[in-house]
């Protein structure tokens, strides 16, 4: 192949893959094997640099804008960072900054973690927050400052009245990632494979409320414009980190022959650090040497990312299964000789979907890499060699059901983008697959759900096997004699089995709508959604028109669950399945908060919404000891609309739609003093 032919094919794979990973927010390779192929064009253009053009993915940032977003055009280009990977690396970056400055002026660096998240760009005017841009192509970013507002670490205001514009980073600390895929596992979406996937993803939705339920927070690293007096970068992060704005504080300063130790303290301590950390970024810390230094068209001279080795291990792939899910969902499953892995043995990992298998052409009996990704699934990331029998076939997704034996349904990815999306989901629509209706069952049976005792795997793979049971509802019906008939079952633990069920006849209604697994609706939309059903009756008597206006009243709840909920409730399967379950006697009113009967605020209704200087919980607890109703949304009725720091449009349109008069903390307080 001619070098012309492998550079164009290396761009336009390149630009493929920036496309799923900067507008899309889903890749589809492992930035691993994307690194790989930005360095052989790099290698490609260094050797023919008549190929090298201005718009080569080696010479520009990243990202475009949506189109069907605001876009804002920039002062400062915002920049990517050179890579390094080894202390060779380093020592060249050493010594490109030396031949960049006069003789004699010796530099200190600044190293310090480099963030796994998303950047932003965020400016302050005159004491206010004004607005927040994502990177975008470096020039051009999209308007998220409604997004960033939302974000609690982010000050609205600060003491500092020049224009400041900064750089900092989306990020997810580790503790509420896991928290959130626990949410979405429950609630049967894809946990999110890392934390930057979900922080970028999050800061670009198009509805601020769906962005303020999630984790978000940010970290600034860089001021742009406005510390005029300063002449360091870290005396800068020192002056932010006064002003009350967020900053990481973990910079290290020294000359040259303390920067490799400095980066080997931050590997051994990122662990410890509550984000996601995958390099350390070394700075000439001196703003005069960065100015001297300057740029290139895609990233500073007097800054370096040194990536840190992701954990990876090589293994053998056995054999390649397809599991279904509860949600019909067909996931290929790679079977391998166990392994060690960041602690655990492993021996399977997802590969996600046929057009993954068809990319990374695995083929069982192959030597694989393998990785955790931010430490909850092992993916497959390439592979290493391969040990195929001669004919051995590609492996391709059935086409039919391997549980049930009827036809899939696939769904493509992205309309109008067919070069990037094969299927992306393969599923079984036949809901009495028994693949499904096991998961279904063990899903309700789980302990965030209705918590009953004693359905293990193989139970319930038995149950459902002799066909005793067909949805979650026939489990109440169950006798001992049925399960003690089964294997390895005694009549002991079949009256175990059968009381265990019976009692969950008395979970509040939060569990069992968390058990039904309404998509998008986990553990905590659950509990929520019960606070305003009430009960299994009361729901299944809602016209749809009432259901969704309670529904979309609740806080947090975006169109996307509402829509969900709403689909659910008027789905005829699930409604039967619902008046078999109230037959049945399943489920007990959710409690409601108990009120105060006394008391200054008797009578009067609030909803509390914005930043207030206490938290949420507690004022909430404070209004209801004095007698007061808290309603998590604006509502006819309701008596006063407490307004904080960040308060939503939304809430105060539906304040003056309803005629709910809007007050201050200060205010709430002197009701509360009875005042
Ligand atoms: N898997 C894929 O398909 C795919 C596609 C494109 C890019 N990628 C991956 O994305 C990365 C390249 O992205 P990039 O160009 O945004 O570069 P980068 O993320 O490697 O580095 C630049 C960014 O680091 C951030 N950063 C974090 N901490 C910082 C600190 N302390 N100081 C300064 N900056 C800090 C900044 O936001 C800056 O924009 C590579 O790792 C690549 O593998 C993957
Ligand atoms: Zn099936």
């Amino acid at each position: 192949m001619t070098p012309q032919r492998r550079h164009a094919e290396l761009v336009h794979s390149i630009e493929a893959h920036n496309y799923r990973y900067y507008v899309l927010d889903d890749p589809s390779v492992t930035d691993a094997e994307f690194d790989t192929l930005m360095v052989e064009l790099k290698a490609l253009e260094k050797e023919h640099p008549e190929l090298v053009t201005p718009d080569s993915p080696s010479q520009r940032v990243g990202g475009e804008a949506r189109a069907n977003v605001t876009k804002i055009k920039r002062e400062y280009r915002m920049m990517s960072l050179d890579n390094a990977y080894s202390a060779a690396d380093m020592g060249e970056f050493h010594r490109r900054v030396t031949e960049g400055l006069r003789d004699g002026d010796v530099p200190t660096f600044a190293i310090e973690p480099k963030l796994d998240g998303a950047s932003i760009e965020v400016v302050y005017e005159g004491g206010r927050m004004v607005q927040a841009t994502t990177r975008g192509d470096g020039v051009t970013g999209e308007d998220i400052t409604p997004n960033v507002r939302t974000i609690r670490g982010v000050p609205s205001r600060i003491k500092h009245d020049k224009k400041l514009t900064l750089r900092g980073e989306v990020v997810i600390y580790r503790k509420d990632l896991d928290a959130l895929n626990a949410d979405r596992i429950a609630a049967g979406l894809e946990p999110f494979a890392n934390p930057r996937n979900a922080a970028a993803g999050a800061v670009r939705m198009l509805d601020p409320r769906e962005v303020a339920q999630r984790p978000l927070r940010v970290i600034f690293y860089q001021a742009v414009e406005g510390p005029e007096a300063k002449p360091t970068h870290v005396e800068t992060l020192n002056w932010l980190a006064d002003l009350g704005l967020p900053t990481h504080r973990r910079e290290t300063v020294t000359p040259w022959e303390g920067v490799m130790d400095a980066i080997a303290a931050i590997d051994h301590a990122r662990k410890t650090y509550p984000y996601e950390t995958d390099g350390a970024v070394v700075k000439v810390d001196s703003y005069r040497q960065q100015d001297a230094l300057g740029s290139t068209s895609k990233f500073p001279k007097w800054a370096i990312a040194y990536k840190f080795p992701a954990e990876q291990a090589v293994t053998t792939v056995r054999d390649i299964i397809v599991q279904v899910g509860r949600t019909g969902a067909l996931t290929p499953v790679a079977i391998m000789d166990p392994v060690e892995l960041a602690g655990t043995t492993v021996s399977r990992a997802s590969l996600h979907n046929g057009e993954q298998i068809r990319l990374l052409d695995v083929h069982v009996g192959d030597r694989v890499f393998i990785q955790k990704a931010g430490e909850i699934i092992p993916q497959v990331l390439g592979v290493e060699s391969r040990a195929r029998e001669a004919g051995s076939a590609h492996f391709k997704m059935p086409t039919h059901c391997p549980e049930c034996g009827t036809a899939v349904v696939m769904r493509l990815r992205e309309e109008g983008k067919p070069e990037l999306g094969a299927e992306a989901t393969t599923r079984c629509p036949n809901r009495q697959c028994p693949a499904q209706v096991r998961g279904r069952i063990l899903f309700f049976a789980s302990r965030s759900a209705m918590a009953i005792d004693h359905l293990g795997d193989s139970l319930v793979d038995q149950l459902v096997g002799k066909e005793l049971v067909k949805d979650v509802a026939d489990l109440y019906d169950l006798d001992v004699e049925q399960v003690a008939g089964l294997e390895r079952m005694g009549k002991k633990s079949a009256e175990n089995v059968v009381k265990s069920v019976g009692a969950s006849r008395d979970r509040t209604l939060d569990r069992l709508l968390c058990g039904l697994g309404i998509p998008q609706i986990g553990q905590v939309a659950a509990r929520q959604l019960a606070q305003e059903l009430v009960t299994l009756e009361g729901t299944l008597a809602l016209s749809e028109e009432e259901a969704r206006e309670k529904v979309s009243g609740i806080h947090g709840f975006g169109p996307k669950m509402v829509d969900s909920v709403i689909d659910f409730l008027k789905n005829e399967d699930e409604r039967k399945l619902m008046k078999k379950l109230l037959d049945r006697h399943v489920g007990q009113p959710q409690p409601r908060e108990v009120v105060a009967t006394e008391g200054p605020l008797v009578g009067k209704s609030f909803c509390v919404t914005g930043v207030l200087t206490r938290k949420r919980e507690d004022v909430h607890a404070l209004l209801r000891a004095a007698g007061g109703t808290i309603f998590d949304s604006v509502k006819k009725g309701t008596t006063y609309l407490v307004a904080g720091d960040k308060t939503g449009k939304t809430k105060l349109d539906q304040a003056k739609k309803f005629g709910v008069q809007v007050i201050s903390e200060e205010e709430m307080d002197k009701l509360l003093a009875g005042t």
